[in-house]
């Protein structure tokens, strides 16, 4: 397989009845993208020639029944299925599920060979997904059973970078998931993907607190004061610049925010609120601390929108982006680490990112 030198970019359809085929067509129309990376779009050519039609764009597809056969400079589509699938836009139905978890199934088994470099998953709906054979909440819970690592939801753009303690859990559940382990794994991860994918030399992180006021003395609950605060100064002891926990309500409107390389929240709203406030439509949800690359755009479904040919594309274009550069620096800083007495060409690194 030629790939000339491009990032093949492995794309997961996601839910057919949400806007997933109209991002993807959208983002690849520009045949720019086609210059700096290869992409596969798991599905089949009978599908995307629906949509196409569905959405009257010009773009062409490349057909392939083989991971192996990808060509570079074309829009690949890797043939999962032959059968004829039926779309019904914006409706949530067991059709949509089943075919969004085929493609992501095969997706995630070429990322673990190596027959893609990332992976950019298009949205899926949390509950036309679930069956004996794929059980989990989201993206990230299946990819961390899947890969190597200690995950992270992280959500990024340009300026803004929020991690979560816990992510797809219930409210009534976060207070007893936040555990000193749980805390350790999640700020040594946003730590090592803040050196590792986005070349920070000493990052400097932020940590929300869990009660309001982080609790006020035991005041309004006091898990800040019994797990959070002992876990944090211990992680600083050991030299991480973490800070915190400040109180989550005033953090962003004060522009604290501003001042730190990632900001970790308790529990998803408290982190997701914000991000989306200050960044919706050109955010990338990253999956931190994985041995592969996953990203995703900052949105869902969208079925209100499904098939009107009015999404916006900018978050998933974004994703692609993201995904390359992700893979392009954690390639480098890996180089880098296998030549340890090039300590100059690590520093250079890290000061130019
Ligand atoms: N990465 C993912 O797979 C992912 C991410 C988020 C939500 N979801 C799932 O998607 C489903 C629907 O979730 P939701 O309704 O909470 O969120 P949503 O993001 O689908 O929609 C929220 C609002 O944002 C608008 N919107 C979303 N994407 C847009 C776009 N590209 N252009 C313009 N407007 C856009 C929608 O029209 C809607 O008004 C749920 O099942 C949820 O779990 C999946
Ligand atoms: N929490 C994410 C969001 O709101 O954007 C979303 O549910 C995606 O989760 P996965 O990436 O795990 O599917």
């Amino acid at each position: 397989m030629s790939r000339e030198d491009k990032i093949v970019v492995g794309i997961s359809i996601g839910d057919i009845n949400g806007i997933g085929s109209e991002i993807i067509m959208k983002t690849f129309e520009d045949l720019r993208m086609l210059e700096f990376c290869t992409p596969v779009i798991f599905a089949s050519v009978k599908l995307m020639s629906f949509f196409k039609k569905q959405f009257e764009t010009d773009i062409n597809f490349h057909g392939i029944d083989k991971i192996e056969d990808l060509v570079p400079k074309k829009i690949n589509v890797l043939n999962v299925w032959k059968e004829h699938v039926d779309v019904t836009f914006g409706e949530e139905n067991p059709t949509g599920g089943e075919y969004a978890i085929k493609s992501l199934k095969a997706a995630v088994e070429a990322l673990k060979n190596k027959k893609i470099d990332v992976l950019v998953t298009a949205p899926i709906n949390k509950s036309n997904i679930q069956s004996e054979s794929f059980n989990f909440p989201g993206h990230t819970d299946y990819l961390a059973q899947e890969l190597e690592g200690e995950s992270l939801m992280l959500l990024i753009s340009e300026n803004l970078r929020i991690g979560l303690l816990t992510d797809h859990v219930a409210v009534k559940d976060v207070v007893k998931n936040i555990t000193r382990e749980r805390i350790d794994k999640k700020i040594n991860t946003i730590y090592h993907t803040l050196i590792e994918d986005f070349g920070i030399e000493k990052p400097k992180i932020a940590v929300l607190g869990i009660n309001p006021h982080t609790g006020d003395n035991g005041v309004i609950g006091d898990e800040d004061d019994t797990v959070l605060r002992p876990a944090l100064d211990n992680i600083r002891n050991n030299g991480k610049m973490v800070f915190g926990p400040y109180a989550a309500d005033s953090f962003f409107g004060s522009g604290n925010y501003k001042n730190f390389d990632a900001i970790i929240a308790s529990y998803h709203d408290q982190g997701l609120i914000p991000f989306k406030t200050l960044a919706f439509g050109k955010g990338v949800n990253f999956t931190a601390g994985l041995n592969r690359i996953r990203t995703s755009p900052d949105h869902g479904t969208a079925f209100d929108l499904a098939g009107k040919n009015t999404a916006n594309f900018e978050s998933f274009r974004e994703a692609v982006f993201s995904a390359v550069s992700i893979f392009e620096t954690r390639r480098e800083y890996n180089e880098i680490s296998k030549k340890p007495l090039q300590a100059s060409r690590k520093r250079a690194f890290l000061k130019k990112k």
